[in-house]
């Protein structure tokens, strides 16, 4: 698509003050010389849902991945520039521990089919070989439960299979398990893709409770879902960050052709 850039990039791209996560300068490869996002900047505020939109492939999952250096699990990447938390880089933070601090729950729920719904919740314990005292396992799986609206549902079916549940409540169940490590930041990849509209609005709903304790990044293909529920908004294309700003400003007055056009459903 042919492109005329109405504005400088920094007019294009919202200054946040004092971010939790700032992004500067990151270009992330899988391999060789081709990057898949490139030179992306932006301060992400704290207790707040920023969305990251776009068109298939601009790089989206890319750099949602790069936040808590997922996309390492791929052989051959690499990057260039710099993520902080808490003014912390975290390519100098074990990525164990950086992931503690950084949750994820990706698009398709996937509790771990051979896990009771309580080990679910515990799993990132279990799987990192932290041990915990029974009562305090206890603990975390009901406060984590009740966090996502999940208790009352299971709690008389912990030792079951994970996925005896709905997808909707394999998705809390999943958003549960990334809140049990005590997050700072939670990145949701298109957690509602595989849902139907009543399990995406309770998920919505929840995503808009949980701000209030966390910081959240979600990437979604549903422009209407990124209008209902985030407070700031990332438009892509191309592994560019072409725009950033507060999701009414976006959707109302893009500053931008390429958003307009896809806000507009022009291409996407
Ligand atoms: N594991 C990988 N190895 C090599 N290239 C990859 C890998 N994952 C993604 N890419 C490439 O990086 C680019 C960005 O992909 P990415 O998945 O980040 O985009 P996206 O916007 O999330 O797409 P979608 O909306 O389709 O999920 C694409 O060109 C893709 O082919």
């Amino acid at each position: 698509m042919e492109s005329t850039i109405l504005n400088k990039k920094e007019d294009r791209i919202i200054k946040v003050d004092s971010p939790l996560l700032n992004i500067d300068q990151l270009s992330v490869s899988y391999g060789g010389d081709k990057y898949s996002i490139n030179k992306v900047s932006a301060g992400i505020q704290k207790n707040k849902i920023t969305a990251i939109m776009g068109p298939s492939g601009c790089g989206k999952s890319t750099l949602l991945r790069a936040i808590n250096r997922m996309h390492e699990l791929y052989p051959d990447t690499h990057h260039k520039g710099s993520v902080t938390l808490d003014g912390e880089d975290i390519y100098k933070i074990n990525p164990i521990e950086l992931r503690r601090k950084i949750g994820m729950v990706f698009q398709r729920p996937n509790p771990f089919p051979t896990m009771s719904i309580y080990d679910n919740v515990i799993a990132a314990y279990i799987l990192n070989g932290i041990k915990l005292k029974r009562s305090e396992k206890d603990q975390i799986v009901e406060k984590s439960l009740r966090e996502v609206g999940l208790w009352d549902e299971t709690k008389d079916a912990l030792h079951k299979r994970g996925t005896f549940l709905s997808g909707g409540q394999q998705q809390r169940l999943c958003i549960a398990r990334a809140l049990a490590y005590a997050p700072e930041v939670i990145l949701l990849d298109e957690p509602t893709s595989a849902l139907d509209p009543i399990a995406t609005a309770k998920i919505e709903d929840l995503l808009v409770e949980l701000k209030k304790k966390y910081t959240i990044v979600l990437v979604t293909h549903n422009m209407a879902q990124a209008a209902r529920i985030s407070d700031y908004s990332m438009f892509m294309y191309i592994g560019e960050l072409v725009e950033y700003g507060k999701t009414k400003n976006m959707f109302t007055t893009p500053k931008d052709e390429r958003t307009e056009a896809y806000l507009t459903g022009k291409f996407g």
